[in-house]
């Protein structure tokens, strides 16, 4: 339902999160919980989530540290490295908790260093999760250090996707936090098998955010933003009505100081407001409403679950950001610290 103030829509999930770990858990889950019912859990944990005991583990971790009452659903994901086995993979698939797999390639990104050197390393371990139906969520980025961090995306889709998805063609794949053109035309082009998730940062802001007039530590996040004609693509994706594109806030805390210094970590925080921030990419795009449908059908459809069954509503209402929020033992910069946001859930 849309009216000019009002906007109910199917309760959302959250297709890609870190929620991270230890005394933050509890700040990540409140805001993640506030009104998403599920979300893919990233399992990018020092030391990462590499087997079936330690996702479970850390989904018990999750679950306690939910508020009072709260139905949020976290769903496991297996961190991929050279040594993961098939065996692996049916252990956590017969879980019913663990639903994906992610390749990180060693080093692309925030602690991916025990990912995967050489994708054919894991060839019968794709194999396995093609025959158990368990989803490859993927970082698209190449790590080579000669190619332009600009460009790391639009490589990766040529010279490793393309072949992921020619030899494992009914195997699900899930390019997450796509940020270029390129990306956006390699998942229409795909078979249904291959879907994407995009951010509301990716959807708000271009490199000249994060770059003109001032260094913005808090824009740097992997893959980094691009230039505008990317930007405008992925709003086209988004509000384009496709099933293929659904929301994943990659919303990733890193503490002030690591972001604020002189090598910064990647990484930004979105879960504070992940569906007023989206409400406000997509009405600026005249879209509200296919919102619904990017936040709460396509998600569960390509990941064969059930949608929610009940609804939340977006009220049209100024607030203000906080310059910051407690994040375990210290505090996190969320998107728009300090600015005013034009919708708020309740
Ligand atoms: N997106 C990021 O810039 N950082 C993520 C890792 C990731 O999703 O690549 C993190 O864990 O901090
Ligand atoms: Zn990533
Ligand atoms: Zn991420």
């Amino acid at each position: 339902m849309t009216n000019k103030s009002l906007l109910t829509i199917t309760r959302p999930d959250d297709w890609h999160i870190h929620l991270r770990d230890g005394v933050q858990l509890k700040d990540t889950v409140r805001d993640a919980s506030r009104y998403m019912g599920r979300a893919i859990i990233m399992p990018n944990l020092v030391p990462p989530a590499t087997c079936t005991e330690t996702a479970m583990a850390y989904r018990e971790r999750i679950l306690a540290a939910r508020p009072e009452g709260s139905q949020f659903e976290p769903l496991m994901v297996l961190y991929l490295t050279n040594n993961t086995t098939p065996e692996e993979i049916k252990k956590a698939k017969a879980t019913g908790h663990i639903v994906a797999a992610k390749l990180y390639p060693a080093g692309a990104t925030t602690n991916s260093d025990s990912g995967v050197t050489d994708i054919e390393n894991i060839y019968p371990v794709l194999a396995a999760m093609q025959e158990v139906g368990m989803l490859l969520l993927v970082h698209g980025e190449v790590t080579d250090s000669s190619i332009d961090i600009f460009d790391r995306e639009k490589v990766f889709l040529e010279t490793k996707l393309a072949k992921i998805v020619a030899k494992f063609p009914d195997l699900k794949v899930v390019l997450e936090h796509i940020t270029t053109q390129d990306a956006v035309e390699f998942v229409k082009a795909a078979s249904d098998n291959v879907a994407a998730t995009i951010t509301a940062h990716h959807l708000l802001y271009n490199r000249n955010h994060m770059l003109a007039g001032g260094i913005r530590p808090h824009f740097y996040c992997l893959p980094i933003l691009k230039r505008n004609i990317h930007q405008q693509a992925l709003i086209a994706a988004a509000t384009s009505g496709s099933k293929k594109f659904f929301l994943g806030t990659d919303s990733a805390p890193h503490a002030k100081d690591k972001k604020e210094a002189a090598c910064g970590c990647a990484g930004s925080y979105t879960a504070h407001a992940a569906i007023e921030l989206y409400a406000e990419a997509f009405e600026e795009a005249g879209a509200l409403d296919k919102l619904e449908a990017f936040a709460s059908f396509n998600g569960p459809d390509f990941y064969n679950l059930p949608r929610n069954t009940d609804t939340i509503t977006l009220t049209k209402a100024e607030w203000q950001v906080p310059d910051s929020y407690p994040l375990g033992d210290g505090t996190v910069v969320p998107i728009k610290a300090g600015d005013k946001m034009t919708w708020q859930v309740g």
